[in-house]
């Protein structure tokens, strides 16, 4: 029996749901939203369409009971008022962080031992106020980081090269956010390294066009729409079935960094191996000289933000 809660259910937190029934991988959705009216909508419109997923799952509306997710084996947070972070997602840093502390206490105290997924922005910031209010091990709590921004970057890679984005192993590290950055060592195409594929295709393959088109991304859907809704659902159930099917696979999530080139205390995107127990190992990759400025550049950038709002 999987059971996942979801904490804000509106474009994100519904597409999460909807993707999890599309894959069969949770038997109860627990729904939970300060939103009731909005909540219990979203539960009826699941209900409604149960018919059409592979199976049936109990779909389960909280309203603002936080309590009643305490059974869960994941809960994924995508509470959050996505207009404030219209332009950065710094943006939404203080509306964010108080919706945290809503919740964060009422959930250990009502004994939820699962593994949390947090999506809201800043991501970074939010992940590591998450661990630091509730205490539990870091591994349990993920943000779901660059997920989203790497498959950005595989976009960017796949239209310029006409690969297939799966056959791209390409990932942004460090925050989710403005200051992360390519990985651009350790880009492969099938086992071709970048130079490898300039030589074959003739293409030349500019780093930063690349990191602009995976960093700001989201908000060309974002002027198309107001939300991005597809693409962070996806992602982010990819690390929510990591941990329900202990799929161990490697993926950039925001993990608790403990010295990394010499940074500590704050969460950040590195390559992880996701599975039962959240983030299994942190497999920190060799970088470049210029790699290892960005990613303090990037620690910098997340813990000045972590400052502004810590009370842990
Ligand atoms: N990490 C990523 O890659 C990524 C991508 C897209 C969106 N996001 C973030 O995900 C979050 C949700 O995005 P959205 O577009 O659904 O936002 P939204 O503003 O449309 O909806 C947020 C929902 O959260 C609810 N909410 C607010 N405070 C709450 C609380 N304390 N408890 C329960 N519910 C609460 C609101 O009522 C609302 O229904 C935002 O922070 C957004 O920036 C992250």
């Amino acid at each position: 029996m999987k059971k996942v809660g979801i904490i804000g259910v509106n474009h994100v937190g519904a597409h999460v749901a909807n993707a999890l029934l599309y894959q069969s991988l949770a038997d109860e959705i627990y729904l939970c939203d300060t939103n009731t009216t909005l909540c219990a909508a979203q539960a009826n419109d699941l209900v409604d369409a149960m018919s059409f997923y592979p199976r049936s799952a109990r779909i389960i509306d909280c309203a603002d009971r936080y309590e009643d997710l305490a059974g869960c084996d994941v809960l994924v947070n995508a509470a959050g008022h996505v207009a404030a972070a219209a332009g950065n997602r710094d943006g939404e840093l203080f509306v964010t962080s108080a919706e945290a502390k809503t919740f964060a206490q009422r959930i250990v105290d009502a004994g939820f031992a699962g593994v949390i997924v947090t999506i809201a922005n800043p991501n970074d910031v939010i992940a590591t106020e998450i661990q630091g209010l509730t205490g539990y091990d870091p591994r349990k709590v993920i943000g779901s980081g660059t997920t989203l921004d790497s498959a950005r970057l595989r976009h960017a890679l796949a239209d310029a090269t006409g690969f297939d984005q799966r056959s791209i192993s390409a990932w942004m590290l460090g925050e989710h956010g403005f200051s992360e950055f390519a990985c651009w060592s350790h880009i492969t195409f099938g086992s071709l390294t970048v130079p490898e594929v300039e030589r074959r295709t003739g293409l030349t393959l500019d780093r930063s066009t690349f990191e602009t088109a995976a960093t700001k991304g989201g908000f060309v859907t974002y002027q198309g729409k107001q939300c991005t809704e597809y693409s962070i659902a996806n992602s982010a159930t990819e690390i929510i079935k990591a941990v329900l099917c202990d799929a161990h696979i490697i993926t950039p999530v925001s993990t608790y960094i403990d010295d990394v080139y010499g940074e500590s205390g704050v969460y950040a995107s590195l390559p992880c191996e996701v599975g039962a127990r959240g983030v299994e190992r942190v497999l920190v990759p060799e970088l470049a000289d210029d790699e290892v400025q960005r990613w303090h550049d990037t620690c910098a950038h997340i813990r000045a933000n972590v400052e502004k709002v810590r009370c842990w």
